[in-house]
């Protein structure tokens, strides 16, 4: 009988070494992570050892290294959840988020925190802002646009009564799938979901479904909790939502548009410093003149301060007076960015900066 191995065992054995390297790794750089911490301070929370502009720096450098074959999502997907394993050391972060458990929005939150940050479902988007706060959460994660239907304007409105802070941002792929109880499209006589979501399947509802009728709820995981309990229902909802509520998946990918993005603002209540790649929002509110949109704009150009959004919403201040989100590239503290700024202060009704933070990972 020949000694050779089987090549299955030998790669296995090659695995097993592998892994025993990575894990010894992974213990050594926990162990320096609570180095950094007793650096930062002794017996802080969690918030205070979290370094935003860090990690973004971290998983850039993750990305530039990669070769393959994994992709850059998933080299970053892993390290992120080391980081986020490493910070929970002492205290893990908590991230409140528009729940139930399941929404698109509790996946932004483990992008963008990973696993072992401590996810706190809450009722609405208000009250997402509300919860960060009062500081019952550490930082919130709320939608703010869709690559197909635009802005969220509960979002942007909640940053004119609001003092949160922007910290961070986070973009999903959304893959929309349709879910049922008994699993058989020809027993669906309505169809739940969040409004957003009816209008990104539009198209696929009117040609499978036609003439069912579609009821907008709170969200695609309380879609997904209704079909629970209704055999001739269906609810819009992710993959994941589908599973925790013991759904059958009818039909997957039922997006109109094949890149459907979601992008979610982490919110929290400081600014922190540069990382490198930042953006930054302003709120602005002009005073009603002539020339008053081109006060603001002009000083960005002319401190070759790249433009990445402006979006406007009626103020609170008075009837037909309006607020500008504007998304620009680089960092408050850094030079160019700061001086069109100031120049903006002196010619508008007010100037808020609501965060610079680093643009978002694959
Ligand atoms: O470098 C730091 O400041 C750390 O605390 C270490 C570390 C990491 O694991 O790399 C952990 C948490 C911070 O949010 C950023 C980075």
């Amino acid at each position: 009988m020949s000694d050779s191995k089987n090549p299955l065992s030998e790669v296995r054995e090659r695995i097993d070494s592998i892994d025993r390297q990575i894990q010894e790794l992974i213990a050594e750089r926990a162990m320096r992570a609570r180095e950094v911490a007793k650096v930062k301070g002794e017996g802080l929370s969690a918030i205070d050892y979290y370094r935003p502009e860090r990690e973004a720096h971290v998983l850039r450098m993750v990305v530039d290294r990669n070769k393959g074959p994994l992709s850059d999502t998933e080299m970053v997907r892993l390290f992120r959840e080391i980081m986020s394993s490493c910070l929970a050391q002492e205290d893990p972060l908590k991230i409140g988020y528009l729940g139930p458990e399941g929404t698109f929005s509790e996946q932004a939150v483990r992008k963008h925190f990973g696993h072992a940050a401590y996810g706190l479902p809450l009722g609405s988007i208000e009250e997402v802002f509300q919860e960060v706060a009062a500081g019952h959460a550490d930082f919130g994660v709320v939608p703010v646009e869709n690559s197909g239907q635009g802005m969220i304007q509960v979002t942007l409105d909640m940053f004119l009564t609001s003092d949160a802070r922007i910290c961070g941002e986070v973009e999903l792929r959304v893959h929309q799938c349709l879910h049922a109880l008994t699993g058989q499209l020809a027993d669906v006589r309505r169809v739940y979901a969040h409004a957003q979501s009816l209008q990104q399947c539009k198209t696929w509802l009117r040609l499978n479904l036609p003439g069912v009728e579609c009821i907008a709820v709170g969200s695609n995981a309380e879609a997904a909790r209704l079909a629970r309990h209704d055999e001739s229902a269906a609810a819009i909802a992710g993959e994941i939502a589908g599973k925790i509520y013991g759904l059958k998946t009818l039909a997957t990918a039922i997006e109109d548009r094949a890149d459907n993005t979601t992008r979610f603002l982490v919110i929290g209540r400081s600014l922190f410093p540069p990382s490198g790649n930042d953006r930054t929002s302003l709120l602005v509110t002009v005073n009603d003149k002539p020339g008053a949109l081109y006060d603001v704009l002009s000083p960005f150009a002319k401190h070759g301060v790249s433009l990445n959004r402006i979006e406007s919403r009626p103020a609170h201040t008075g009837k037909w007076q309006y607020a500008f989100f504007i998304d620009v590239s680089g960092h408050i503290h850094e030079g160019n960015l700061k001086e069109a700024v100031s120049e903006i202060e002196s010619s508008v009704a007010s100037l808020r900066v609501l965060g610079s933070y680093p643009v978002a990972l694959p």
